[in-house]
């Protein structure tokens, strides 16, 4: 895609961002991608059909115009639901299906991985508790371990295997880490095991799912059979639940996992951030979360990219026995392509698909066009206002309680106002949450303190060097 395109999406993702303010975006357009401009036309994808059908309806418009006021020429958005599998840019779309199937086996598409039907007569709610679709390439089997999640690894598979009459020993697991990470594939491996298991029945829904479930039962005036099917399952898989929107879905889900934890059901959940961070729940839903295990999945460090791609090129000759990609390529490909899981998976389906089209072998040279895109500068590190908490406690010689108390000596108000100066502008949490995760302080004394901060900087050297080496050390 010309670089002219990629600098205007930045743009005009940064205007959006600004008209809808950080947690709408990063609800609705944080996984909106730009596929292409042509014509005056623009192209863009996003993971699943909710999220298309919810931005179609709400902000058709307002991108349209931050579209326009970065291009006039741009008449019409298109808006595409990216296909989880074959995620090519550019590419026309090759008949090499399946792309990629991570085993030999041919399980197919289960739409709600249970065996069982669900005993509620309305097709709403036979449909929200009918669970999202599962891939049946995501399972235990295919997933790699490596150090950044041996430990989510293996509270995933204690989930799938215990039975009906074992104690529940962590209720909720919560699962988090950043984009692409593996999480989806870590739920969904979980929801194929525990229900080939048999005994308990496993429902895997996404938040968005739930949502709509919840909404749609609602609206077919059976909210009450909905309840009452959802607490009569054995575990709740809930993922993504970061797009978890709306008091009344939220008030419901909190009910949902209180009912099930407390009648000793078990409860799994991922987000992309750990359940102090989702600031759309209620403190009581964010501290039954943090109740359970919580286990954070790193980035999947080179070692580990490369056990995954030598896992999926092995599982695609399964279909193209004559596909191989030479070890030094798949080298190269784990050092460059550092993102995530599913750009290694993009990379290796262009080269699949590459190859099958003009019958060529997979050389350094074929890939190193291929996968160029996908090499993306590594994103700046994601700061938490714990770090920024403890990392300014150690530099004041003060601990991180004091930061978070009501005394007002200046040894402990300086120190508690660079921190609440780094947190607005290292994190993207705004003035209210800042002031909840300092004690449950107002917005308003965040802001005297950031402006504070921001006032001094200026003059104050020794203060401005302080607050340097902190940023450092916070993004290294
Ligand atoms: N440890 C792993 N072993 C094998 N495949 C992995 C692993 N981690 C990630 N992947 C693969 O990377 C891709 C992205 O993973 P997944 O969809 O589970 O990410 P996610 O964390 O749920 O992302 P999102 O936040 O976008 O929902 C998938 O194809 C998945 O199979």
């Amino acid at each position: 895609m010309p670089n002219d395109d990629q600098e205007s999406w930045v743009r005009v993702k940064a205007r959006l961002r600004t008209e809808v303010g950080d947690d709408v975006f990063s609800s609705w357009f944080g996984r909106m991608e730009l596929e292409g401009i042509d014509e005056g036309g623009v192209r863009l994808s996003v993971p699943t059909r909710f999220l298309k059908s919810w931005i179609q309806s709400h902000y058709a418009e307002k991108v349209l115009t931050c579209w326009q006021a970065d291009r006039s020429e741009v008449g019409r958005i298109e808006l595409i639901v990216r296909s989880a599998v074959l995620k090519t840019t550019a590419q026309p779309k090759p008949k090499v299906e399946p792309a990629l199937a991570m085993h030999g086996e041919n399980r197919p598409h289960n739409g709600n991985g249970m065996s069982r039907p669900i005993p509620v007569g309305d097709a709403a709610v036979h449909e929200a508790l009918g669970g999202s679709p599962l891939d049946a390439r995501l399972t235990f089997d295919s997933f790699v371990v490596g150090r950044s999640n041996t430990l989510a690894q293996a509270a995933a598979k204690q989930v799938a295997a215990a039975r009906r009459t074992d104690p529940v020993m962590f209720n909720p697991l919560y699962i988090h880490a950043g984009v692409g990470l593996g999480k989806t594939h870590l739920l969904q491996a979980i929801t194929w095991a525990g229900n080939a298991g048999g005994e308990r029945k496993v429902l895997y829904l996404t938040a968005e799912k739930f949502m709509y479930g919840f909404v749609a039962a609602l609206r077919a005036q059976n909210a009450i059979a909905f309840k009452e099917a959802l607490r009569g399952i054995g575990v709740l898989v809930i993922d993504d639940l970061q797009f978890l929107q709306g008091k009344s879905t939220q008030a419901e889900f909190c009910h949902t996992l209180n009912a099930l934890i407390d009648a000793g059901r078990q409860v799994v959940i991922a987000s992309d951030r750990p359940p102090s961070e989702l600031e759309s729940l209620d403190e009581r839903v964010r501290s039954r979360l943090a109740g359970g295990l919580v286990v954070e999945m790193g980035g999947l460090g080179e070692e580990l990219r490369l056990e995954i791609l030598k896992a999926r090129v092995q599982a695609a000759r399964a279909h193209h026995p004559t596909f191989d990609v030479p070890l030094p390529v798949l080298g190269y490909i784990a050092k460059t392509v550092t993102h995530n899981g599913r750009d290694l998976e993009g990379a290796l389906n262009r080269l699949l698909a590459h190859s099958k089209l003009t019958g060529q072998s997979v050389t350094m040279e074929m890939a190193e066009r291929e996968v160029k895109d996908l090499i993306r500068p590594q994103e700046p590190k994601r700061v938490k206002i714990e770090d920024i908490q403890r990392i300014v406690a150690r530099q004041y010689n003060v601990s991180r309680s004091d930061l978070l108390s009501s005394r007002r000596t200046a040894n402990v108000v300086r120190p508690r106002q660079v921190a609440m100066y780094l947190a607005k502008t290292l994190t993207l949490r705004s003035l209210p949450e800042i002031g909840r995760r300092f004690g449950g302080r107002d917005h308003t004394t965040v802001l005297h303190a950031v402006r504070k901060i921001e006032g001094l900087v200026g003059n104050d050297v020794t203060l401005s060097e302080e607050i340097e080496i902190l940023k450092r050390q916070l993004q290294e």
